[in-house]
Formats: structure tokens, sequence, C-alpha cells
């Protein structure tokens, strides 16, 4: 047998029109395109992807630990959540409703409120303690004095360094402006960024990952939080994780946390140490779920 002498190992990087351009670990860059078995097998190589290849062409696509469809990326380990203070007014359920998506998607998130300068001085220390109680549960959060000012950038761009990142975030909650903060040796105008941060509405969609700050962003921003959650209601709380912490103290195993005696997150709920607006949240997805009608289809 022919010994594949040529068989290098890499990230891809973009992927455009059926080509897939790839960064081996050297820093060198290669257009391939997929070999046609790659059909055949069900399996669309995608950005993020450790891919083998040769000569042009990708021979293999090496496991993934997670893959996206909106944006089509794989591997991907953290979103940057980006939620508006207000214009759009901030809404504790979109931004709870994000989290859960992720924590389901094993995406680590990091919240980051933009628009903090639109903000009533009357309404800052409202938001301080929103922020103070999301960095309680666990989630990096970041609540710029000034609209992206150094210090939060820092924090960001720290924060980017050896993952694949995707942006999140509702219509004007400002991805594009705090990607072109983030980078501005990308030179990008505020247009062009709009294109980079293509709508998927093009029949050839050019997915890429730049490389910000020592890590890599997805050019493409992340999945609505609007998609029906594959969640079992009994699981629903696991997503929580405040709500998981607590649950070793409710007196029944299994407990849902909505009527059960003895139960340690609704006491949370009562001393203040959970946040009353994550649980009401969690009731409406609870109810929700519970309220879907099944899928007989498939
Ligand atoms: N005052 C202020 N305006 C901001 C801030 N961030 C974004 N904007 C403005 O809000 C508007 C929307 O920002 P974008 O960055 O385009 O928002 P986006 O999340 O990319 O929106 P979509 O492209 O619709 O998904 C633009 O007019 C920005 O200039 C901010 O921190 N402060
Ligand atoms: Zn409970």
């Amino acid at each position: 047998m022919e010994r594949d002498e040529h068989l290098a190992e890499g990230q891809i990087r973009q992927s455009l029109s059926g080509f897939y351009d790839v960064v081996d670990d050297a820093g060198n860059e290669y257009r391939t395109r997929a070999r046609g078995n790659f059909r055949s097998r069900k399996i669309t190589p995608l950005v993020g992807d450790r891919v083998e290849f040769k000569e042009g062409y990708l021979l293999a696509v090496l496991p993934r630990r997670n893959a996206l469809v909106r944006p089509p990326v794989a591997n991907v380990d953290q979103a940057i959540v980006a939620s508006a203070v207000v214009s759009p007014e901030f809404s504790a359920n979109l931004l709870d409703r994000q989290l859960l998506a992720l924590e389901i998607a094993g995406i680590q998130p990091v919240i980051y409120f933009t628009k903090t300068d639109l903000l009533p001085i009357e309404r800052h220390q409202e938001f301080e303690t929103l922020a103070a109680n999301y960095r309680k549960i666990g989630y990096v959060t970041v609540l710029p004095d000034r609209a992206f000012d150094d210090a939060s950038l820092t924090l960001i761009r720290q924060q980017l360094a050896e993952k694949i990142s995707v942006f999140m975030g509702q219509t004007g909650a400002g991805k594009s402006t705090l990607l072109n903060h983030l980078a501005p040796e990308l030179n990008l105008a505020t247009g062009e960024i709009s294109s980079a941060l293509n709508r998927g509405k093009h029949t050839t969609r050019r997915v890429s990952l730049l490389a910000i700050a020592d890590g890599l962003v997805a050019d493409t921003p992340g999945f609505s939080s609007y998609e029906a959650f594959n969640v079992d209601a009994k699981a629903l709380g696991s997503y929580f994780p405040e709500f998981a912490a607590a649950s070793v103290h409710c007196r029944f195993r299994g407990c849902v946390h909505v009527n059960e005696p003895g139960c340690a997150v609704k006491a949370g709920v009562a001393d203040g140490t959970i946040m009353q607006s994550r649980y009401d949240n969690y009731l409406l997805l609870y109810q929700g779920i519970k309220n879907q009608k099944p899928n007989y289809k498939k």
C-alpha cells in the first residue's frame, strides 16, 4: 500500500462555495476541497473542524466536541452573549433562554452588557446588582463603566485566548460594534462588518474564523434562543447551575422545584441567594416544555 507521506493535519478556518481553507499547526494556509466520499458518509466539514488533508483534498474530519447549525461551526468553546441594557431594553427572560441554550450545547457563556452609555444614571445600581448576581452563578459577566472601555475590552480579549468563540445576541444588541472594537486591526467599516457577520441569505455562504487576541472568533453570529429546547422538563433544572448546586439539598431526589415540599431551590429564592427572575424564567420554560405537543414525526 502506498504510504501517505504528505498527509497533514490542520483546522478549517474558512468555508466558501465548497472550498475549505485549512491552517496547519505551523500556520500555513491551504485551500482544499472535500473528496467525494464525504458526501456519501454524510459528513459536512465545518469551520472549526480538525481535519486531515493532502494535495488539496480533505481526507478526514477528526472527531468533534460539538457542532452548531447557526453559525455552522464545530468545536465551539464559548459564546459572547451581547446583551443591551437599553434599546433594545434588557430582558432577563431572553438572557436566561440564551444561557440555557448554551448550557445545553456545552458552550461556555460570557455575558457582555452593551449600551451602558445610554443607561440613565439612576439605573446603574440595578445593573451592578444584576451583573453581580450572574457572576455569583459562575458566569463571566462584563458590565462596562463606559461603552467599550479598555478594561472591558481587555477582559473579553483575555477571555478569547485559546478558544473558538461565537457571538450571540438579538438584533441591534451590538454584536458587530463589539467585534469592531475587539479587532480594530481588521479595519472593517460598519457596512463591511454587516456583510462579514453575514446573515446567511446567500446560497454560497462564507463562514470564517477570525484570529483575534490569541483566539478564533466566528464572523457569523450565533443561534437564536427561540428554537425549541430539546430537553426533558425533568432535566431542565440541571442547566441552571445555581439550581443544580442547590438541588442536592432538596428533600426529594428528582425534585423539579415546582410544588415539592422541602425544595432547596425555592428556599434559595425565598432567602435571596437565587434570583427571583431566574426562578420565574425557569417556571415559564418548565411549563412551556410540559405543554409542548409530542412530536410524532421521524
Ligand atoms: N450608544 C451605543 N450604541 C451602540 C452600542 N453598541 C452598538 N450600538 C449601536 O447600536 C446599533 C446596532 O449595533 P450593531 O453592532 O449593528 O448590532 P448587531 O447586534 O450586530 O445587530 P444585527 O446586525 O441586527 O444583528 C448601531 O447603530 C450601533 O452603532 C453601544 O455600546 N452604545
Ligand atoms: Zn427542589
